[in-house]
């Protein structure tokens, strides 16, 4: 008998393509699976005039998505780990984690090869206040502007001349093929990447166990526990969407090495931390080092960066 399952998704290309890679995989897995998209618009993708940080967050990519699952609209959707907020609504369960792609963030630019050939007072695109708080502390002297939109709307600002550079997720450029683009490839000393960032997840019903089972396969138990140590110290230190924390776990032999940083915005305060554990105690790792952030003031930085963007 042949099997349908229907992928929730947004519609931006990175998400088409994201969604299409889970469909690929399972057909992969299992010749017998159907799989259909089913694109949808989210809030975030529909108010795009306004910083991210001021409608509300991440949540808004995935609310929708969400509200499809549980409605039976959909069987599975399918999320960058980056935007999914800690928690998940009662009935829905995120179990799936595909290998991660690159988590570096990366420094695009048509006229400068990296951040120190910058000039003072350059124009640097970014939406993310994590972003902006490293590079500040690095380049007090650049001026950080607001770069809202999907990878494609950002290049193309870029092309028109609105900034010297732009920074983003190497993941995404990798992923629709714009790798030539990338000028300069951050490490994670000079802009610890985001919980989650480059790693897809999927989620789908608590109670579907049928669907559970034809996911298993997609999973990459190496990337679920870097992203769960990451997570884990996020959601310690409340940073639920747009926030200045940078978390980052890598995996030697069996066990993982969290770093995380907690920045002001104008780069002047930067806080760090890191600890190791064998991975079998990801989230333990992520609330150790998310208590050694606070205990450095993280609660303090976070909360003026939210007074800032109220
Ligand atoms: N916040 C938007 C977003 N969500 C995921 C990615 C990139 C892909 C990834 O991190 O998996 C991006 C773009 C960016 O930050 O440049």
């Amino acid at each position: 008998m042949s099997q349908t399952l229907r992928i929730a998704t947004r519609k931006s290309a990175l998400a088409l393509w994201q969604a299409e890679y889970v469909k690929a995989e399972l057909e992969k897995h299992h010749p017998d699976l159907q799989v259909m998209l089913v694109p949808m618009s989210t809030q975030g993708d529909k108010i795009l005039d306004t910083p991210l940080a001021k409608i509300g967050g991440k949540g808004l990519f995935v609310k929708e998505l969400e509200t499809a699952l549980l409605d039976g609209r959909a069987d599975i959707a399918v999320h960058s780990m980056k935007d999914v907020p800690v928690a998940f609504p009662d009935g829905l369960v995120l179990q799936t984690i595909c290998p991660r792609e690159d988590p570096r963030d990366a420094f695009v630019s048509n006229r400068y090869a990296n951040l120190d050939a910058l000039p003072a007072g350059a124009v640097v695109g970014t939406s993310s206040l994590r972003r902006q708080c490293q590079l500040k502390a690095r380049r007090p002297d650049l001026v950080i502007h607001d770069l809202r939109g999907n990878v494609n709307t950002r290049l193309a600002k870029l092309d028109q001349g609105d900034f010297d550079a732009i920074i983003l997720a190497a993941a995404g450029l990798i992923r629709l093929g714009f790798q030539q683009r990338i000028a300069d490839w951050l490490e994670p000393e000079q802009s610890l990447p985001a919980n989650g960032q480059g790693a897809v997840g999927i989620e789908c019903r608590a109670d579907d166990v049928v669907t559970q089972q034809w996911l298993s396969a997609l999973h990459d138990a190496d990337t679920a526990d870097r992203v769960l140590a990451e997570r884990a110290m996020n959601r310690r230190l409340q940073g639920g969407c747009q926030v200045p924390i940078g978390a980052y776990a890598e995996l030697a032999g069996d066990h993982l090495w969290l770093r995380g940083l907690v920045g002001s915005l104008d780069g002047d305060q930067i806080l760090q931390a890191e600890a190791r554990a064998p991975r079998q105690q990801a989230e333990a790792l992520g609330e150790q080092v998310a208590e050694a952030l606070l205990a450095q003031g993280a609660a303090d930085l976070l909360a003026a960066a939210y007074q800032d963007r109220a």
